[in-house]
């Protein structure tokens, strides 16, 4: 078990030699993520004070209406990988398209491809509640010293080289994996310093935790409403509690930490759900799996999904091993 209370950048050093690709290149990643997530967790903690509430005036591919803070993090995020001469290609919620990113030398040498949802949770800006940022990362597929391509960012989730989301919170906190556990590190803002704070990050097997949008139950497929049903019925360790933040960084993380589920299924409004697969859903279902749980389509499981569109939506269900088990069960009886 790694020690407490060591910093990010002596963990990433440390750890060089579990990451498949050369030494220098995770850190660089990583090293961008960790100075992007503090410029935008500087600016969360006072957005009350700046003017950063409120919407930014624009809609985004997917139709919705851009919060300023989406736009301030999708800037800092792109800007702080685009300077460390590794990334050939970024996408975001907040881009239509993915954005190529030429090495210095002009000949397209940089390997990696970035996916991210730089600013998660929206509805819950305003609302001082906790909000996060997504990032998944894959090595590209087509050659080096070309420009990067569609191919290389339309990746099943099992190819993510690392993956992680940050959590502005009551503390902030980084937890990322590269396929080798996952840990949590949490920010002292006096120092602006990530420290180790929770190695070996674990699903419980089990939890009496379920996430979803009860509003929505009337639009669910049988399947799911019989779960729901069977979480609320008085029988053994149930019912069970009911917790939705509408933030699906901070209800991933709080489930992941006490063991539950969270379900955003797909449903007579919303055909396929409404997560995004290549930056949402992905990157959680690689945590989950890392951390002993489990991550679901409905019959598939998310990460062995072949991604067709950057923007595409999957019906997303995901945590404690045994309590996702329970709702394939039924699922499977009715589809
Ligand atoms: O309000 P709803 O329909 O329950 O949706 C909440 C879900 O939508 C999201 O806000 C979508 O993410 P963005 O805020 O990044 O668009 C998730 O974080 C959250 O789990
Ligand atoms: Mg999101
Ligand atoms: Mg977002």
């Amino acid at each position: 078990m790694e020690k407490k209370n060591k910093t990010l950048g002596e963990f990433i050093i440390e750890n060089q030699s579990e990451f498949q690709y050369s030494t220098g290149e995770l850190s660089k990643l990583i090293n961008a993520i960790r100075l992007a997530a503090k410029v935008v967790n500087h600016e969360v903690n006072k957005a009350g004070l700046i003017d950063i509430l409120g919407e930014a005036g624009d809609t985004n591919v997917q139709g919705e209406d851009q919060q300023k803070l989406d736009v301030l993090a999708n800037e800092k995020f792109i800007q702080a990988l685009r300077k460390r001469e590794i990334v050939c290609g970024i996408a975001s919620e907040e881009e239509d398209d993915f954005i190529t990113i030429n090495s210095q030398d002009e000949n397209h040498q940089n390997k990696y491809v970035v996916l991210i949802d730089p600013l998660d949770g929206s509805s819950n800006i305003d609302v001082n509640v906790s909000v996060g940022t997504i990032f998944s990362i894959y090595r590209r597929v087509t050659p080096v010293g070309t420009p990067v391509k569609l191919e290389d960012f339309l990746q099943p989730g099992k190819n993510q080289v690392a993956a992680g989301y940050v959590v502005y919170g009551t503390s902030t906190m980084l937890v990322y994996s590269t396929g080798h556990g996952v840990n949590g590190f949490t920010l002292n803002p006096a120092i602006g310093t990530f420290y180790l704070s929770h190695p070996n990050m674990q699903f419980p097997e089990t939890g009496k935790i379920y996430s979803v949008n009860e509003g929505n139950y009337v639009h669910f497929l049988q399947g799911v409403k019989d779960y729901i049903k069977y979480c609320q019925e008085e029988d053994g360790d149930r019912p069970y509690t009911s917790r939705y933040i509408g933030s699906l960084v901070s209800d991933f993380h709080r489930n992941m930490i006490k063991g539950g589920i969270y379900m955003y299924p797909k449903s007579s409004v919303t055909q396929n759900g409404k997560l995004r697969l290549l930056y949402e859903c992905n990157p959680m279902a690689f945590i989950a799996e890392q951390a002993n749980g489990m991550a679901i389509g409905g019959k598939n499981r998310i990460l062995d999904i072949v991604p067709t569109e950057l923007h595409q939506r999957v019906p997303f269900f995901c945590g404690s091993k045994k309590m996702v088990e329970k709702l394939q069960e039924f699922l499977d009886k009715y589809h």
